[in-house]
């Protein structure tokens, strides 16, 4: 009741709410009018209603934020109405939200993602959506090679009816990137893209007629054990046999509910759901399950509206130092080296001055951004979560996959060694020191060795402190940053703990070197493929392919340490809003430990 006229006490205090929800939520909140604070609904009359609904607007007003009605209902005393306040972006920005799809082979991943759910977006809304350019970047990505391991960017509308139609790029666009592990890399055990995945929700994908099957156990246990929040996508219900749909459903729910993995499963079957299930999707509990047909289209309205409503997980704040991982790099042909990669925080701006690095030595290289690109747009800055594309005048055989281009404010170091906590998801025997697997943390994909840990040795189950050294190159790494360590099926995560054995960080030039951040649009590009092998190395064996050479003179490395940096806002992280009443609750146990 409060919304319907406040005193200018209760108006400041309801803006500071709605600023603490909005970043709570990474920019976005779901305000239901209506509802008491204790969840109770007892509806407003329309006078009340309309009178909430504009204080509401008047708050967002002040913190460039849209107001956009997702539901409404006649309760016993009134209206009650659901409002996402979701802050606007700039004439050239779109809202971004990352998606790791998973699945087991055949489970319809490729035909969801790379035909009817893109089809499906090109016609939603009323045909606003500019269909060509969504075409190019899927085709260029496919032409790039990219769509083995990140991209398949789709731009749409919210996908709400309310939402005024606006141009290509305005600020009702989200913009959906998909980290989308291909069939030969998600699907085959063996070959498991892991380093883009660790912090974003998991959609995990299931034939409703093979059921539960290869791969869909290993990738509940990934998720589980990097705390992301998963939802299921149960595909091809329009083949399936409806006692094979139920069995393949009840199987599901009861390894969601189980001890090791306690989750809440809730059948997703009206858009009510999908509010529901939006708003308390990052509390990592519930778990949406959609039923959908690629072929016919069924239910496949509920699941886009839902990828709508989805937070995007992490803030990001501007005036963080800025960090750039390097994902990517390219020749192309009249420009020169091009890099792309997503900036983790802070904003860039042309013409900053950034370290590039590390080299083989551990050094950090002073670079100038000369222009950047976004999703192939020339912007003028990129803030954090974005991917961009650079190019640089600078030799690509100087740069790998994994570098970061950071703010010189963080006075960057590189790490031979480090210690992480680390639990085994599996190992057929036991692990011991001397063992060597790959390393994956965010873009890193390197070989390291176990010099020590806290136990002889470790099996399938087993948690422990271990001390890593990287076989190759040192790497720049932050504490807290979640690991996956793998050879073969063996598969370990974790979280660095400590840094070990860093080196000497200045820059080598005192000159900053001029760097154009270009799109890939502008000329045909060769991509090269740095790391190791898909399927992972076999032990011991350094990645083919990660072949950095030194960035200019060569430094001394020095040994030191590094301090914590802040948590990454990834984990845990609740969506902003009133919380809503979940239908179906399921049964939660003792602590997990995989799946
Ligand atoms: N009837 C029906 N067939 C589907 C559906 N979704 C996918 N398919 C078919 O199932 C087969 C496998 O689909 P893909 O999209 O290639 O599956 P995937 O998960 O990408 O498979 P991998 O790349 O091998 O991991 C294709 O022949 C699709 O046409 C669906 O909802 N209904």
């Amino acid at each position: 009741m409060v919304l319907v006229s406040p005193t200018s006490e209760q108006y400041d205090s309801l803006l500071r709410q709605m600023w603490e929800r909005m970043d709570e939520g990474c920019g976005e909140t779901i305000y239901v009018i209506g509802q008491g604070s204790d969840g109770t609904e007892y509806g407003l009359s329309e006078a009340d209603m309309e009178a909430s609904y504009a204080t509401v607007k008047s708050m967002a007003e002040q913190i460039e934020a849209d107001v956009i009605l997702l539901r409404e209902r006649q309760e016993a005393g009134g209206r009650v109405r659901d409002y996402l306040v979701r802050k606007r972006v700039g004439d050239n920005d779109f809202l971004e939200v990352r998606v790791a799809v998973v699945g087991n082979v055949d489970a319809g991943k490729s035909t969801l993602l790379g035909g009817r759910l893109q089809q499906g977006w090109l016609r939603y809304g009323s045909g606003q959506i500019k269909s060509d350019k969504c075409c190019r970047n899927v085709q260029s990505s496919e032409f790039y090679g990219l769509v083995p391991k990140v991209c398949l960017d789709l731009h749409f509308f919210p996908g709400l009816r309310h939402v005024p139609h606006k141009p290509c790029l305005d600020g009702g666009l989200r913009d959906l990137s998909f980290t989308h592990p291909s069939s030969s890399t998600c699907a085959h055990p063996a070959a498991f893209h892991v380093s883009l995945v660790l912090t974003v929700p998991f959609c995990i994908q299931v034939g409703s007629n093979a059921g539960i099957v290869g791969m869909t156990k290993e990738h509940l246990g990934l998720a589980l054990a990097l705390n992301v929040p998963v939802f299921v996508v149960v595909t091809k219900i329009d083949m399936c046999p409806a006692n094979i749909l139920q069995e393949t459903l009840k199987l599901l729910q009861r390894l969601l509910k189980s001890p090791g993995c306690r989750k809440i499963p809730v059948l997703v079957q009206s858009k009510d759901d999908v509010i529901v299930m939006a708003s308390n999707f990052s509390s990592e509990r519930m778990c949406p399950i959609f039923q959908l047909s690629n072929v016919t289209g069924e239910n496949l309205e509920l699941l886009k509206m839902f990828l709508n409503l989805l937070s995007p997980r992490t803030s990001y704040r501007e005036e963080e130092p800025a960090e750039f991982q390097i994902d990517d790099t390219y020749s192309v042909p009249g420009v020169g080296t091009v890099v792309s990669g997503t900036t983790l925080r802070g904003l860039i701006k042309l013409n900053d001055t950034l370290l590039l690095g590390p080299d083989p030595l551990g050094n950090f290289l002073s670079i100038a951004v000369k222009s950047i690109h976004r999703k192939r747009m020339p912007v003028k800055e990129v803030r954090g979560g974005q991917t961009s594309f650079a190019l640089k005048k600078i030799k690509r055989s100087s740069i790998r996959k994994g570098m970061v281009m950071v703010s010189p404010r963080l006075n960057p170091q590189a790490s031979w060694e480090f210690e992480a906590e680390i639990l085994v998801l599996h190992h057929p025997t036991t692990i011991s020191p001397r063992y060597q697997a790959m390393v994956h943390c965010g873009s890193i994909r390197q070989t390291a060795t176990i010099l020590s840990m806290d136990k002889d040795c470790l099996r399938t189950g087993d948690k422990a402190t271990v001390h890593f050294r990287f076989i190759k190159t040192p790497e720049y790494l932050h504490i807290d940053q979640r690991l996956v360590f793998r050879e073969g099926r063996t598969k370990a995560v974790g979280t660095i703990t400590k840094l070990l054995q860093t080196t000497n960080n200045s820059p080598m030039n005192s000159k900053p070197q001029q760097i154009k951040m270009q799109s890939t649009k502008k000329g045909p590009l060769s991509r090269r493929e740095e790391g190791g092998p898909a399927g992972g190395p076999s032990v011991g064996v350094p990645p083919p392919g990660d072949t950095a050479t030194s960035l200019g003179a060569a430094q001394p490395s020095a040994a030191g340490s590094l301090q914590p940096q802040p948590k990454p806002s990834s984990g845990g992280r609740r969506r902003g809003g009133q919380r809503h009443k979940v239908k179906s609750q399921g049964a939660c146990g003792t602590p997990a430990s995989g799946c």
